[in-house]
């Protein structure tokens, strides 16, 4: 996983560093829970996708050795609080430059970003413009026994009922504001999460069809 070397903050440039006519870029966005990963996974077997989920990232750069972040990172996701935009825009950069460096891949599920206006417009500037943003849509019960579940054997420092707790509370106030500016910009694809992964996975395919989005052969 590519780390932070490139000098805080990303750099001020007068256009994106990726040209969204040659570079695909889907934001992936729902609350904590919802199944995000769980569909990026689908979408990478059956259309090539590089999935890069910035809460790995994230995760990665914590246990990095010698990161300078490592414990600022550790303390936010801990409380569900937004990363400073400045460390997970650079972390995106730097993989997405991988990916199409290594990989020759040039097209991006986004997952489980941006969750504040800040990092949405940053990442626009001097990344990349999105083409639409996959939203998963689930209530918060739902949610809260998936991750409860899913803490028996994650190991995620996050998936207790107190750090839970504020991530619900985090998406709502930070992250929904950034699906309804992209809503207002027709810009948004709702899929409801509340099914099983499989019929959820039907609906993703059956919208990604009427995007002219095609499985790879
Ligand atoms: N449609 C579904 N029905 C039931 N369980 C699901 C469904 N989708 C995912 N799950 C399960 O719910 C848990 C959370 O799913 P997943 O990790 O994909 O969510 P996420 O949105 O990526 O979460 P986070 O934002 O916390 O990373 C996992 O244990 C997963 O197996
Ligand atoms: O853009 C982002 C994405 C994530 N975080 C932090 O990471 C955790 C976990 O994210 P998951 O997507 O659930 O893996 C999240 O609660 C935030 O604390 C972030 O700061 N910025």
């Amino acid at each position: 996983m590519p780390a932070i070397t490139q000098e805080l903050p990303a750099p001020n440039r007068t256009k994106p560093l990726f040209d969204s006519n040659d570079v695909t870029v889907i934001f992936v966005l729902g609350g904590p829970g919802a199944g995000k990963g769980t569909q990026c996974a689908n979408l990478v077997r059956d259309y090539g996708f590089k999935h890069l989920s910035a809460g790995d990232l994230l995760r990665a750069e914590q246990d990095r050795e010698g990161s300078q972040f490592g414990d600022m990172i550790k303390e936010y996701i801990r409380d569900g609080k937004i990363v400073p935009m400045e460390v997970t825009v650079q972390l995106l950069e730097n993989a997405m430059q991988d990916a199409i460096d290594n990989e020759g891949n040039k097209r991006f599920l986004i997952d489980g970003f941006p969750r504040k206006m800040d990092q949405a417009l940053k990442f626009e500037e001097a990344v990349c413009l999105s083409k639409f943003t996959l939203f998963f849509d689930c209530p918060e019960d739902v949610m809260q026994e998936r991750l409860l579940n899913r803490g028996k054997t994650s190991g995620r420092s996050d998936d207790n009922a107190e750090s839970i707790k504020k991530r619900f509370k985090t998406f709502v106030e930070t992250s929904m504001p950034v699906v309804k500016h992209y809503e207002k910009e027709g810009k948004v694809v709702i899929v409801d999460a509340t099914p099983t992964p499989e019929n959820v996975y039907e609906d993703v395919k059956k919208k990604f069809a009427e995007k002219g989005i095609e499985e790879k052969a």
